[in-house]
Formats: structure tokens, C-alpha cells, sequence
């Protein structure tokens, strides 16, 4: 039996992907070997798996992953190890199983990936897409309400259609109610309907949106924007399902699942006396994040060959240059602007491209990243752009760690072998100080 470290460093190790999904190990002995074989301290049921794949050495002051010569070999952020550090955060990846290393006191829980590539109109094969996706999957047959966050244009009303689309209501309606559209004043009349002569205008009933979506879903985009006096009445309606018209005596009984979306922070609303703290909490039950396309690059190829498939265009209406140009671009409007920008080169030509200052504009450009390079084809392009960044990196790197190696490979988390091979490539060996 192993003596549990009394080290400082404690992590634990959660399976986000492959057939153990979901499982977490804290890492509270000195080592642990990973792979397939039944003797192994982590047993990961994974084909793509070697028998022993890798050691995780416990110290006190850092945790280490060693690859024992596996055949597919061990990798984080794209890159093959064979030895590294392990940080809070970091992701490794062993044949197809993904795992991450969290703090032990983290109330992280592993998200298991979906394999799926769309959920509805949604389309993403990120990891940040697919983890939404296994969110999504949870939530929809459940009915209950959900309250959709993200940035503008990252797909909250395609979320909450599919959310409908994939639940028991799908044949029931989806009323779509924009809170930041409507005047203050109509709201009210809006969401909760009104009876004949309760406000000049109010020439006879009217059912509002929780009762037209009786059997289906109500989909309350930019709730931040509800005003305080009505919140109580919103609070209601998630609590008891009960609605009072405008001018009516009685509360009405409605089925309707509510999904909420907003694009600011309601936490910072509530601290703001903006948002009442128990209507926040009740719509935050069960939650989905959906992350800005600027911290999921990887997915806009796919995303452009989505459009360009709505626009009933082969994905060989772009050329390669644009392609590139389009995934180094940041976008601020997300997907909505990536499609807008999609459509507006369709149809008005390429030189119709508007200028896109690439990811991290206003910083000097790396020596590998001129606007030279976006002429050549495009895999030629994208070596080029990775061997700048590459060169500009590690002179970075031997700069803040004086030239000693074993520091350097210690906190880029890169194996010193292949550091020294990374080096040597650029010309840069002779600066070994360590
Ligand atoms: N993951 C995605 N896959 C495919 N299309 C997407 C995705 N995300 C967004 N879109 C497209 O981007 C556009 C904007 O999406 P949507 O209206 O759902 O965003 P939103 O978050 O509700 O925006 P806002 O906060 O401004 O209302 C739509 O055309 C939608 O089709």
C-alpha cells in the first residue's frame, strides 16, 4: 500500500471524456500509473490507450506527468509530452480520454463531452460546444426552467428553441418574448395578458405569452431587462405556474415551461438592486453558459461551412486565404457576426471582406504573423503563423527564466527534451544557461 503525500500540492483528476466520463480520483498518493491494464492505480477503459500510458508523480511542491512510451502518446493544448508539470487547469490528453486537473477543494464536477457535433441549430465540435451539449441533453426532456447566459450573438434563442424542440413540449408552442424590445409599459399587458377596459386601448381580452404558451415554452429573452415591480409576478409564475391578467381578480393557472436568456451578469444586476435576489435564484436552478466563439476558435470552420450550407453554398465559396483571415478574427458579435461577415463576402465578392484586425490587434504583431503570410495557401500560412509564434515564445521564455532550461521547461510546462529540439529548430540552443 502507498503512504498518502503529505505534500502541499493537492489536485485531483477529473475523466472528461471517453468511456469513464464523469469520474473524479484526488491525487493523494505519492504516484499513480494510468492506463489500460487492470493494475493500474487509474484504469481507463480506452482502446486508443496504452496497457501503462502514464505516471503521475506526487510531489510536494508540484504534481508531474510522465508518458511511459505509450503508443499514441500524451498531449496538452495540442502538443506531445513526455514529461510536464500539471497545473490547476491544465487538460491532458491520453488517446481519446481527456482529463483535467482541478484543485482538490474544487466543487468542479466532470462534465462528460458529448459526441455530439449539433444540438438543434447549434453546432460546435469544441470541447467548451460539446460540454453545452451534455448540459443541453440533461436539461431538455426534464422541463424544467433553464436559464440560458452568454455574450450577444452566441446562439441563446437557437439554445432555448432546441431546449423546446427536444423536449415532450416540441408540439406545443414556443412564444418568444423580447424584454428589451417591448416599452416598459406594455410589458406587463405582454407577459401576463389583460382584460377588456383595463387601460384605455384594452378594447377586449387578452391572453399573454405564459398563456399562449400553455403545453409549450415561453422564451423570455434579456430577463434582465424585467422591470423590479413586476419581478414578484415573474417569481410567481416559476413557483405556483399562476398568472393574473391585467385588470382581473383572479389568478389563472398555466403548463409552460419557462427558458430564460440574458446577456449581462444578473449576479451583478442583484448586488446592483436591479434584480431581485430570489427571482435570480429561483431562474438559476439549472443554468448553461455559453461561451463567447473568441475562447472556441476551433469551431469556426465548422461554423462557416454551417452558413454557407444555410446559404445552399458548397464550403468551396471561400477560399482558403478568407477562411484563415476569418478564424484569426476575435469576434466581439460572435456567431451572429461571423455569419453576417459569411453572407456580406457570398454575395458581394471577396474584396467585399471588411478589414478584420486579427486576434490580439493593438499588440505587436509576432514576427510570424505578418499580413505577408495571408497570401500563401493556407496551410503554409498557418506553419508559418505557428513557427513565429513558436520563435517569439520561447525568446520570451529563456528571457524570464535567464536561460536556464530546466526553469524554462518547468513553466511552460514543456518536457526539456523536446524544449532543447523546440531550441535548436529556431536557433536559439546556444542560450542554454542551466
Ligand atoms: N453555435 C451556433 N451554431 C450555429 N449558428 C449559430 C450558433 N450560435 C449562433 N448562431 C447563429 O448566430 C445568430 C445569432 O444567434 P442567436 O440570435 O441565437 O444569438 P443570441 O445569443 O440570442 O443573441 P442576442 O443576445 O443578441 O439576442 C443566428 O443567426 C444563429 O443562427
Amino acid at each position: 500500500m502507498r503512504v498518502a503525500a503529505p505534500g502541499r500540492v493537492r489536485m485531483k483528476l477529473l475523466v472528461l471524456s471517453g468511456t469513464d466520463a464523469g469520474r473524479g480520483y484526488s491525487l493523494d498518493q505519492r504516484e499513480y500509473i494510468v492506463g489500460k491494464a487492470p493494475t493500474c492505480d487509474i484504469i481507463l477503459p480506452d482502446k486508443t490507450i496504452s496497457r501503462q500510458h502514464l505516471r503521475i508523480e506526487v510531489r510536494d511542491e508540484h504534481v508531474l506527468a510522465v508518458d511511459l512510451d505509450s503508443r499514441n502518446g500524451s498531449f496538452c493544448e495540442g502538443l506531445r509530452f513526455s514529461q510536464m508539470e500539471l497545473r490547476p487547469g491544465s487538460v491532458i490528453t491520453l488517446g481519446t480520454t481527456e482529463l483535467k486537473v482541478v484543485p482538490e477543494d474544487s466543487r468542479e464536477r466532470a462534465m462528460p463531452l458529448s459526441g455530439r457535433d449539433h444540438f438543434g441549430a447549434l453546432v460546435g465540435t469544441s470541447r467548451k460546444m460539446r460540454e453545452v451539449f451534455t448540459l443541453l441533453e440533461r436539461m431538455a426532456p426534464g422541463g424544467s426552467d433553464v436559464l440560458i447566459q452568454g455574450e450577444t450573438g452566441t446562439g441563446k434563442e437557437l439554445c432555448a428553441e432546441a431546449l423546446h424542440n427536444e423536449s415532450k413540449r416540441a408540439k406545443g408552442p414556443f412564444i418568444i418574448v423580447d424584454l428589451a424590445g417591448i416599452a416598459p409599459s406594455l410589458i406587463e399587458s405582454e407577459l401576463f395578458g389583460h382584460v377588456k377596459g383595463a387601460f384605455t386601448g384594452a378594447q377586449s381580452d387578452r391572453a399573454g405569452a405564459f398563456e399562449r404558451a400553455a403545453g409549450g415554452t415561453v422564451f423570455l429573452d434579456e430577463v434582465g431587462e424585467l422591470p423590479l415591480d413586476l419581478q414578484p409576478r415573474l417569481l410567481r409564475v416559476l413557483e405556483r405556474r399562476q398568472v393574473k391578467r391585467v385588470g382581473a381578480n383572479d389568478y389563472r393557472t398555466v403548463d409552460m415551461r419557462v427558458v430564460a436568456a440574458t446577456h449581462v451578469d444578473l449576479e451583478g444586476a442583484v448586488k446592483a438592486n436591479k434584480f431581485r435576489r430570489d427571482l435570480y435564484h429561483r431562474l438559476a436552478v439549472l443554468r448553461v453558459t455559453l461561451p463567447a466563439l473568441r475562447e472556441r476558435p476551433e469551431d469556426i470552420p465548422l461554423l462557416i461551412d454551417t452558413v454557407l450550407g444555410r446559404m445552399g453554398k458548397p464550403p468551396s465559396a471561400l477560399s482558403d486565404q478568407t477562411r484563415a483571415l476569418l478564424s484569426q478574427y476575435p469576434w466581439p458579435g460572435n456567431v451572429r457576426e461571423l455569419r453576417n461577415v459569411v453572407e456580406q463576402v457570398v454575395n458581394l465578392g471577396e474584396e467585399a471582406l471588411p478589414e478584420l484586425p486579427p486576434l490580439g490587434a493593438g499588440a505587436e504583431q509576432p514576427s510570424g504573423a505578418s499580413t505577408a503570410e495571408l497570401d500563401l495557401p493556407f496551410k503554409e500560412a498557418k506553419e508559418r503563423l505557428i513557427e513565429g509564434f513558436e520563435r517569439d515564445y520561447l525568446k520570451g521564455l529563456l528571457e524570464r527564466c535567464e536561460g536556464n532550461i530546466s526553469r524554462a521547461s518547468r513553466e511552460a510546462g514543456i518536457d526539456r527534451v523536446y524544449l532543447r529540439k523546440l531550441l535548436r529548430k529556431h536557433g536559439l540552443e546556444d542560450r542554454d544557461g542551466g
